[in-house]
């Protein structure tokens, strides 16, 4: 059985789509995420994004991170779908319902309201004003944001001069976060501006990362360093992310098609 595919990227953070809304797909397993989103053996992606009906939306949007595991929230993927869908559009994810439209500069997507402490992390810990007690080298003084996923976000001078690729691992498996987290090192350029990097839960290093970007823009606005419309420059280009008197999220930014093609499901199931 060949199944279609559409390979996009959001700043560089890259999806292989695969639509199901008219034709079920098998099941897919982690094994079948991890072979597909092989960049050698594989089509190669950050993440797996499969469209499924839904009864309130135009579809249900599930999000399988390269390593096999099913998370509930990508931003970048969202304005990949959005364009993909077109019009305005709501789409379904596994932490709720989140709208797109088109918008001048990509697609506009309200990503919904932020929560600063969830079940995961000790509510001690996720106050700003608190140092993690662990040694996370020169990481201190994280903020707790989930933005349907969840993230955690340091303020350092230089976030280029941290060595991502090493804590950021560390991080996410610490056994302070039995979800696992996604790592955000940002430096505050000035009231409007975020330089970010981010280690991605069940990805690594991507070149940038919606929900990341949303979180460390609110992390930022709520500890009173920045105003609440920012650009957040990523290793892969800028997203505009405000947060708006009614406690919503709205990330602008591009999405991209990069081609489309087929592959065998029995090479990959
Ligand atoms: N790249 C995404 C986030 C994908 C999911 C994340 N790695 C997680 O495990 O929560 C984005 O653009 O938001």
């Amino acid at each position: 059985m060949r199944i279609p595919f559409v390979k996009m990227h959001g700043l560089g953070n890259d999806f292989i789509v695969l639509d199901a809304r008219a034709t079920p797909l098998p099941p897919l397993s982690p094994p079948s995420v991890r072979a597909l989103a092989d960049r050698n053996e594989g089509i190669g992606c950050d993440q797996v994004i499969v469209l499924e009906p839904d009864a309130d939306a135009a579809c249900r949007m599930r999000i399988y991170n390269q390593d096999g595991g099913e998370v509930e929230a990508c931003g970048n993927a969202s304005r990949a779908v959005g364009m993909l869908l077109g019009e305005p559009a709501r789409i379904m994810t596994n932490s709720g319902m989140i709208n797109t439209r088109p918008d001048d500069s990509g697609i506009a997507v309200d990503m919904g309201e932020p929560r600063f402490e969830w079940d995961a992390i000790p509510l001690a810990y996720a106050m700003d004003t608190l140092a993690m007690p662990l040694g996370w080298e020169e990481l201190e003084q994280p903020t707790a944001v989930n933005v349907g996923n969840p993230h955690v976000v340091f303020f350092v001078e230089d976030n280029d001069a941290v060595l991502l690729d090493q804590i950021g691992p560390q991080i996410e498996h610490d056994e302070l976060f039995p979800e696992r987290i996604n790592v955000n090192v940002a430096s505050i350029e000035d009231r409007s501006t975020i330089r970010l990097r981010v280690w991605e839960r069940g990805a690594g290093l991507t070149r940038a990362c919606g929900t990341g970007a949303c979180a460390t823009a609110v992390a930022a606005m709520r500890r009173g360093l920045v105003d609440r419309e920012v650009t957040v420059h990523l290793p892969g280009g800028p997203l505009f992310i405000t947060w708006g008197e009614d406690n919503r999220i709205t990330m602008t930014g591009p999405a991209t098609e990069s081609f489309r093609g087929t592959f065998e499901w029995g090479d990959y199931a």
